[in-house]
């Protein structure tokens, strides 16, 4: 009889830890992401010391004839110049591009470019590179850092004098959301080990975009950051943040200034690398909570700009959507998302 009960009992415990086994792997493969416990934390990244490339002082402006500014004229457009903390909002009428290109051109600057390509996201490499050799800052030193599952899927597109482009491997993740929110942590970690020895400023941007007008000097600053072309004429409140107290992304109702786009931010090397380290962090503790903020990477530099203002603004001009028309108000569109097939590529 004992026998008899023990065999039952050892039957039961085995459905019954079979019957949770096979519940845990259904919930796992239900929950939208896993948080991987290796992934915490990086005590390397705390304890950096880097040697920046020294910062270059303006020469003396050149004889050079521009239109003299007038303090009375009218405004030169119809869009906001200047935030309410004195940063400049850039866009066509606001500055020329002839002087400029006489401040920046003898500093001998050398811009950076981090684009990620993931999965089928190499597909717009090509016309990303094109388009950049065209319009993107062009006669300065260019470095394009591109970062992929598969360096063999990146096209060789023929560069101009004083341009580079470094292909760098990364590991692909099967969830899009995380390769977006991963750009974070790998152009912190990239700047630490190479690109603060490389670049003097550092432009983050999407891959799905092509630039259809010229991005020059006038874009250059400390911290950049774009405003989204899908929420310039919203009131706050219903700007898409991170409305969870929970997350480290939260932004209260009547908080904020612009809302920013993730596709587009940058500046010098320095403030880039002490910005995405500042996200970076802020992920992790989400991470660690089992959080992702509603608009991954992009919600948490929104929260970011809040505490840390930008010092330059690019206007839509700069982060534009192929899938609207274009405002009377945007005199041109320099760079823009091109319209694709969203689902088809995340899968
Ligand atoms: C215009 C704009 O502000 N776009 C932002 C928006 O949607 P988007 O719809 O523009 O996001 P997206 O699909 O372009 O992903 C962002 C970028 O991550 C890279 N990528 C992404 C997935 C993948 O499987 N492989 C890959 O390489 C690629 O460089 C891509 O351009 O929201 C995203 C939130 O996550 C990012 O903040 C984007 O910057
Ligand atoms: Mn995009």
């Amino acid at each position: 009889m004992p026998r008899w009960r023990l065999a039952l009992g050892l039957g039961l415990c085995l459905l019954t830890s079979t019957s949770l086994w096979v519940l845990w792997v259904y919930v796992e493969n239900w929950l939208p992401m896993s948080y991987i416990p290796y992934y915490l934390p990086c005590p390397e990244i705390f304890n950096m010391k880097l040697q920046f490339r020294g910062e270059k002082q303006f020469q003396p402006v050149a004889r050079s004839q521009y239109p003299q500014p007038k303090l009375l004229e009218q405004r030169p457009t119809e869009l906001l110049t200047l935030t309410p903390w004195l940063a400049p909002i850039v866009s066509e009428g606001t500055f020329n591009p002839e002087l400029l290109q006489h401040i920046y051109q003898p500093l001998n600057l050398t811009i950076g470019v981090t684009v990620f390509a993931v999965g089928k996201y190499t597909q717009f490499v090509q016309h990303f590179l094109e388009s950049a050799e065209l319009f993107f800052m062009r006669g300065y030193q260019a470095h394009y850092y591109i970062f992929t599952h598969d360096p063999t899927a990146i096209p060789r597109v023929p560069l101009g004098p004083g341009r580079l482009l470094s292909v760098l491997p990364i590991q692909g993740h099967t969830h899009w959301e995380e390769v977006s929110m991963r750009r974070m942590e790998t152009i912190s970690q990239h700047i630490a080990k190479r690109a603060h020895q490389e670049v003097d400023y550092l432009f983050c941007l999407d891959v799905d975009m092509v630039f259809r007008n010229p991005w020059g000097p006038e874009t250059l600053g400390d911290l950049v950051a774009a405003i989204h072309p899908g929420y310039f004429t919203v009131p706050r409140q219903q700007f898409p943040y991170e409305r969870r107290q929970v997350s480290t992304a939260f932004v209260a109702e009547g908080e904020g200034d612009f809302y920013y786009g993730g596709a587009v931010f940058g500046g010098r090397v320095a403030k880039v690398y002490e910005f995405t380290r500042g996200c970076h962090m802020a992920i992790l503790a989400d991470k660690a909570n089992g959080i992702m903020a509603a608009w991954q990477e992009e919600s948490h530099l929104n929260r970011r700009f809040i505490s840390h203002k930008p010092s330059k603004v690019l206007s839509p001009e700069y982060l534009w959507d192929d899938r609207k028309p274009q405002p009377p108000s945007l005199k041109l569109i320099r760079f823009s998302t091109l319209d694709k097939d969203t689902s088809w590529l995340r899968s």
